[in-house]
Formats: structure tokens, sequence, C-alpha cells
């Protein structure tokens, strides 16, 4: 899939992955009426969304199993079901969650990072960031109901929302542990969780690849509240209620005004950034790296 059309958003230029489907062409105002969302749900077959237009809210559920692997395809999906929710006046907030039991999401898909050209890495890191990009900055209240384990990517989405409920389940872990894989964080990965849990923490979990169980989560701020894992659903919903209390002007631009630093970083240096992944990952040891990961990951069940 190629996925190259651009968009002008203020300075930042979005690349706009639903380019090729019907109706891209259409303007904006016509498209955003046709695609209205209403009180039924719509989605995508690997990402759900259950509108609440009443209450202005949706919840988003990702489907993509069996462990919600951001792959190009639920990172295209993610972005054209978040962008009909931000068009859609009738919405304020999202609660982003899992349908695939016992995961929120197992991170970067590690098959788009293995064994492709160069022209791939690039196409996929770039709907990385466009997630990340869309996410950090949305208008939208985004409250993650999380509901299973939480690695890596999974973690960094999370991290991107205003609020985090996790399940308290000891095999919910979360955190950025792109090092026990013998890869990095990019800056802006570090960056979102630098701008969550300080300096200090970040450079210790960061450098270990931590993997935090829920009660640690919660002492180190990586979530913001931990509840039996029936509750989580309804504690986001009451979460999500009390932002909302806030008028949206305000919240929004105070929103703004805390992250725009951290994504203006890479927006600035989004194509630097692509060059600086594709010459990462395609290195041999990364690759080897990689695979032994993967293997291990297979074993286990073994
Ligand atoms: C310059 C910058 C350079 C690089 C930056 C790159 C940044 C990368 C960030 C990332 O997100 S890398 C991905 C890191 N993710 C992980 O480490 C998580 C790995 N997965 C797990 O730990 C577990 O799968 C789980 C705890 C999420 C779930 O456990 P469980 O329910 O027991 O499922 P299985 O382990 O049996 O997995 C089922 C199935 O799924 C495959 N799989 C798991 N994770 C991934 C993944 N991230 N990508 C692709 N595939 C994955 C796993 O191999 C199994 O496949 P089978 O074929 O064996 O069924």
């Amino acid at each position: 899939m190629a996925l190259v059309a651009g968009m002008r958003v203020g300075s930042r230029v979005l690349f706009r992955p639903w380019a090729w489907l019907p109706g891209a062409a259409l303007g904006r105002k016509e498209s955003a009426a046709r695609g209205r969302v209403g009180a039924r749900g719509f989605g995508s077959q690997r990402v759900l969304v259950e509108p609440d237009p009443a209450a202005g809210i949706a919840v988003m559920k990702l489907k993509s199993p069996p462990v919600n692997s951001l792959s190009l395809e639920l990172l295209t999906e993610f972005v054209i079901s978040l962008e009909k929710l931000e068009n859609d006046k009738t919405f304020r907030g999202i609660i982003l969650t899992s349908d695939c039991p016992g995961v929120f999401s197992a991170g970067l898909d590690l098959m788009e990072m293995c064994g492709k050209n160069p022209a791939h890495y690039a196409e996929y890191w770039k709907a990385v960031q466009e997630l990340w990009l869309r996410l950090y900055l949305s208008n939208l209240v985004l409250i993650a109901a999380i509901n299973g384990a939480c690695p890596a990517g999974g973690c960094l989405i999370s991290l991107t929302c205003d609020y985090r409920v996790l399940a308290d389940n000891p095999k919910y872990v979360i955190g950025l542990n792109e090092t026990l894989l013998g890869i990095v964080a990019p800056f802006w990965f570090k960056d979102t969780l630098v701008n969550t849990i300080g300096h200090r923490t970040s450079e210790r979990a960061l450098q270990l690849g931590i993997l935090f169980p829920p009660a640690e989560a919660l002492q180190v701020g990586m979530v913001d509240k931990v509840v039996p894992e029936d509750q989580v659903q309804s504690t986001a919903l009451s979460v999500m209620a009390q932002w909302l209390s806030i008028p949206d002007h305000a919240r929004q631009l105070t929103k703004n005004m805390m992250r725009k630093a951290t994504a203006d970083r890479l927006v600035k240096q989004r194509d630097s950034d692509i060059q600086n992944f594709v010459g990462f990952i395609s290195r041999d040891s990364i690759q080897k790296s990689l695979q032994v990961y993967l293997g291990k990951l297979r074993q286990k069940k073994g």
C-alpha cells in the first residue's frame, strides 16, 4: 500500500494513509458530513468504535488478534477512526481499550521490522510517527483503559492519553522495554515517557527496559489508577466525566501548551528520524537481535 499523500495542518504536513479510500477527494466539510459517526457503531476490521453521541464519547477497541501488534494495517485503521471522531463535533472524548483478552497491545509489529526492504521500513515508520502525532496532539480527551499487557509501542500509545487506568493483574505489565530486544527507543518515545514520569525514573526504566507490574506502575506514575479488572471500563467512564466537566477550549489550549514543544521536535525532523530508523533497523546485528527475540517469543509456547 503506498502511503504518500500529504496534508498541511498548521506547520505540520500529515500524511493521509486513507487517501486511496473512496471519498478521499471530497472537501473536509463534505466528507465530515458524509462520514458523521452517529449512534451506530462503526470501525474497521481491526478497530471497533462504539459511539455514545449523547455522552459525547466513543469507546475505541483495538481488535487485531492475537496481541494487537501495531501492523501497518492496524496503524492505518487507527488513524482513520481517530480522524473520523476528531472531525465530528459530537465527540469530546475517547476511551481507548483492547478487544484482545489479556493484551492491550504488544507494541510495534515485529514482522514489519524484520526481513523487509528499506522502503517498507520507511513507510512503516512514517505510519508510527503519524499515529503518535495524532494521538499526542489530539483535541479530544483520551483515556486509556488498559485491560492487558502493555509493552513498548503499546505503552507509548497509552502514554499519549490524558489518563491511564490499568487493570490489577500481575501479568499486565507496562513499560518501554525496547532495550530487551536490543533496540533503542527513539527520542520521541523517550520524551513522552519523561513528560509522564520524570527524567531519573525514565532513565532507569529505559536503560533496563523495565516492564512495571500494576502497583509499581502506579508508584512511578506510569499509570494514574489501578483497579480490579472488572472496573476498568466504569472507572475510565467516570474519569472521562470529570475531564469533560472542564470547558473544551481551556483544556485543549492547556494540553497543547504542555505537549506542543515535544511534538514539534519530531515534526521538525520527521525525515531524518525515518532515515535513522531505516538505517538502524536494516543493520544485520539488529535484524539478528529481533529474530532471536521473536524466536524466544515463539519458544515460550512450546
Ligand atoms: C532508532 C529507533 C529504532 C527502533 C525503535 C523500534 C521501536 C520498537 C518498539 C516496539 O514496540 S518493539 C515490540 C516490542 N514488543 C514486545 O516486546 C512484546 C512482545 N510480546 C509479548 O511479550 C507477548 O506476546 C505479550 C505479553 C504481549 C502477550 O503474551 P501472550 O498472550 O502469551 O501471547 P504470545 O506471546 O503467545 O504471542 C502470540 C503470538 O503473537 C506474536 N507476537 C507477540 N508480540 C508480537 C509483536 N510485537 N509483533 C509481532 N508478533 C508478536 C507471538 O510471536 C505469537 O506468535 P505465534 O506465531 O507464535 O502464535
